[in-house]
C-alpha cells in the first residue's frame, strides 16, 4: 500500500492518511483531501462492511451534492476504502477518528454523556499495531478534555505512546452541503498541545490543509479550546433555531410574520442574517447530542445553572415540534383517526437522504398516535429508513404492526396528496415549491389543508385554489369557518 514513515520522528510532511469511520464526515472529508492533495494516500477504514462495499460501489452510502463526482475522480488512485482496519492504521503517518459519537443511552450520564465507546475502540486499535511516529486527530465530536484519555491509554497501552501526537480538529460541514463547506470552510480548526512536538504535529497537519485552505482560515489553539469550541458553535447555530422558533409561536399568535420579524433582526449586523429560518424544529445528528453534551459537561463541573440554560434549547426544539403536530389535529376537527394525511418530507433538512433526529419523525409519530394513516414521499429517503424511524423504541406509542399497517410511502408526491385531508411539508425540498398544487387539490378531499413546516410555500396562491392554510410563524386571514378554529367553543368530533 501506502509509503509511510517508520522512523519514530515526524516526517516532513503527510503522505498517508488513514481515517477510521466511513460516515457523513469521513467519507466526504477524505474524499476532498484525495481530491486535493493528489501526492497523499488517502485510505478510509470502517469496521462496518456494508458500507465499505458501498462507498466502493456506484451507489454511494450517502447523498451529497457533488460527492458522487469527486470519489469516482479519485477512488482507486489514491482514495482506497478498506475494512482492514489495522492495516490502514499501520500504514498512514496520520490518523482521523472520525467514528459516531451519540448520546449514551444507558449507565451513568444516560441521555445526556457522549457515548464515546467508538473513539475509545479506536484510540485501543491505533495503540494495539501502530508503530513509529503517528499523528493521531479526533475529528468525531467529543467532550472536553477527551484527547487526555486517547493519550492515556496510549500511554497505558503502546510501547510507541510517546511517539503519537494527538489533536483536535472538530469537522464543522452541514449536511446537504459537505462538500461545499469543506472546499471552502469558515474555519479550519487545529487544537494540540502547546509544547514543540504538539506544534510540529499541528504544523504537519495545517499543512494538509493548505494545498486548498488559506492560511488565515487555519486557526490553531489548545487542545481543550478545540474540542469545547465545536460543541459551542453547535450550542449558538442551535440556539439562534430556537429563538426564531419561541418568536414565531408569538407570530402566529399575533400576525406578525416571522419572515419580516427575521429579517428586521438579521439587518442588524451584530446579529447577522444565517439561521433565522423558522421551522417545524432543528433536527440532524449533531445540534441534539452535542448540546446534551454540553448540559453534561455543565453538571458535572457543577454548573446546574449552565446546564439548564443551554437544555431549554433542546425544551424549545420539542415545543414547536409538538405545537405544530397539535396545530394539525386541532385544524382537522380534533380528529384525525382514521384520516389519511400527506406528508412531503422526511428528511431532517433538505439535500440529504439523513433522518437522524429528524422532526418528521416525532410529529408523524404524533399523528399515528392520534390514528392518522399517513402517505410519506421523501426523495431521497428509503422506505425501509421511515420504518425503522417510526418504529424504533421509544419513539411512537403504537405497535410495530399497527405503524406498518398506517403508513404508505409514495414515489411521487401526486399520488401521496391523493384522497387525503392535508398535506403536510416537514423538510424544505425545493421541489416542494413548483408542485402543480391545482392539480393535486382536485383529488383531495375538501376542507383541504396544507401544513407548512418550512415556511416555503406561496400561500396566498393556495388559498386562491381553494387550500386551507397552516404556516410556522405566520397567521392568514381565512374564510369565516377558520376564522373559529382558534375558540375554546370548537366542537370536538372525535
Ligand atoms: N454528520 C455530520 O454532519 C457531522 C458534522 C460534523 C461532525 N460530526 C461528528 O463526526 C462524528 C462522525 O459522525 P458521522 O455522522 O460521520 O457518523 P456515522 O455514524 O455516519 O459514521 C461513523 C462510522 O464509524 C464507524 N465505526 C464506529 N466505530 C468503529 C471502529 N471501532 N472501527 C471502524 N469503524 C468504526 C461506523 O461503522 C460508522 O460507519 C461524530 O462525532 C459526529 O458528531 C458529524
Ligand atoms: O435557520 C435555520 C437553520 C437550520 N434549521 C434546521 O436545523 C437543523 C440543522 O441544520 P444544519 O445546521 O444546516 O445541518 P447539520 O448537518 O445538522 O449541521 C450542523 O451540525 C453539524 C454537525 O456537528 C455541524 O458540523 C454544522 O456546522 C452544523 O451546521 C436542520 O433540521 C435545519 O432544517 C432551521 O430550522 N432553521
Amino acid at each position: 500500500m501506502s509509503a509511510c514513515s517508520t522512523e519514530n520522528k515526524a516526517p516532513e510532511s503527510i503522505r498517508s492518511i488513514c481515517c477510521i469511520g466511513a460516515g457523513y464526515v469521513g467519507g466526504p472529508t477524505c474524499a476532498i483531501i484525495a481530491h486535493k492533495c493528489p501526492e497523499i494516500t488517502v485510505t478510509v477504514v470502517d469496521k462496518n462492511p456494508i458500507r465499505i462495499a458501498q462507498w466502493n460501489s456506484d451507489k454511494l452510502p450517502i447523498y451529497e451534492p457533488g460527492l458522487q463526482e469527486i470519489v469516482m475522480k479519485c477512488r482507486g488512485k489514491n482514495l482506497f476504502y478498506s475494512t482492514n482496519v489495522e492495516e490502514g492504521v499501520v500504514n498512514a503517518d496520520l490518523i482521523f477518528i472520525s467514528v459516531n459519537t451519540p448520546t449514551k443511552t444507558y449507565g451513568a450520564g444516560k441521555g445526556r454523556a457522549a457515548d464515546l465507546t467508538h473513539v475509545e475502540s479506536c484510540a485501543r486499535i491505533i495503540a494495539g499495531c501502530a508503530s513509529g511516529y503517528k499523528v493521531v486527530v479526533e475529528k468525531s465530536t467529543v467532550p472536553v478534555r477527551a484527547a487526555a484519555s486517547i493519550s492515556e491509554i496510549f500511554g497505558a497501552n503502546s510501547p510507541a505512546a510517546s511517539n503519537f501526537q494527538v489533536l483536535s480538529n472538530p469537522e464543522f460541514l452541514a449536511e446537504g452541503t459537505a462538500v461545499a463547506d469543506l472546499l471552502n470552510p469558515d474555519r479550519v480548526l487545529i487544537g494540540g498541545s502547546q509544547t514543540p512536538a504538539g506544534l510540529e504535529a499541528i504544523a504537519l497537519l495545517t499543512a494538509v490543509y493548505s494545498h486548498w485552505v488559506a492560511p488565515e482560515r487555519i486557526v490553531t489553539m489548545n487542545t481543550w479550546s478545540s474540542e469545547l469550541s465545536k460543541l459551542v458553535s453547535n450550542a449558538f447555530l442551535a440556539q439562534r433555531v430556537s429563538s426564531i422558533n419561541a418568536v414565531s409561536a408569538i407570530c402566529e399568535a399575533t400576525g406578525a410574520d416571522i419572515s419580516e420579524v427575521a429579517e428586521a433582526v438579521g439587518r442588524d449586523s451584530r446579529i447577522g442574517s444565517k439561521f433565522l429560518q423558522a421551522s417545524v424544529g432543528f433536527g440532524g445528528s449533531c445540534f441534539q447530542k452535542d448540546i446534551l453534551n454540553l448540559v453534561y459537561v455543565s453538571e458535572c463541573l457543577n454548573l446546574p445553572e449552565v446546564a439548564q440554560y443551554w437544555m431549554q434549547v433542546i425544551v424549545m426544539n420539542d415545543f414547536q415540534k409538538s405545537r405544530f403536530a397539535k396545530k394539525i389535529v386541532s385544524r382537522l376537527f380534533n380528529t384525525i383517526s382514521n384520516k389519511a394525511i400527506a406528508v412531503f418530507g422526511f428528511a431532517f433538512k433538505k439535500n440529504t437522504g439523513d433522518t437522524r433526529e429528524s422532526p418528521a419523525i416525532s410529529v408523524c409519530a404524533h399523528l399515528l398516535e392520534e390514528g392518522a394513516r399517513l402517505n410519506i414521499y421523501d426523495p431521497k429517503v428509503e422506505t425501509e429508513q421511515i420504518l425503522s424511524d417510526l418504529c424504533h423504541p421509544g419513539v411512537c406509542a403504537l405497535p410495530r404492526e399497527r405503524i406498518e399497517n398506517l403508513v404508505t410511502t409514495h414515489a411521487d408526491p401526486h399520488s401521496a396528496a391523493a384522497n387525503t385531508h392535508a398535506i403536510v411539508v416537514l423538510t424544505e425540498w425545493d421541489e416542494f415549491k413548483t408542485l402543480d398544487y391545482e392539480k393535486m387539490i382536485k383529488s383531495m378531499l375538501r376542507p383541504a389543508w396544507v401544513f407548512d413546516g418550512r415556511k416555503i410555500l406561496d400561500h396566498e396562491r393556495l388559498m386562491d385554489l381553494g387550500f386551507y392554510t397552516e404556516c410556522i410563524g405566520h397567521r392568514y386571514q381565512r374564510p369565516q369557518f377558520y376564522d373559529h378554529c382558534n375558540g375554546p367553543e370548537f366542537p370536538h368530533f372525535s
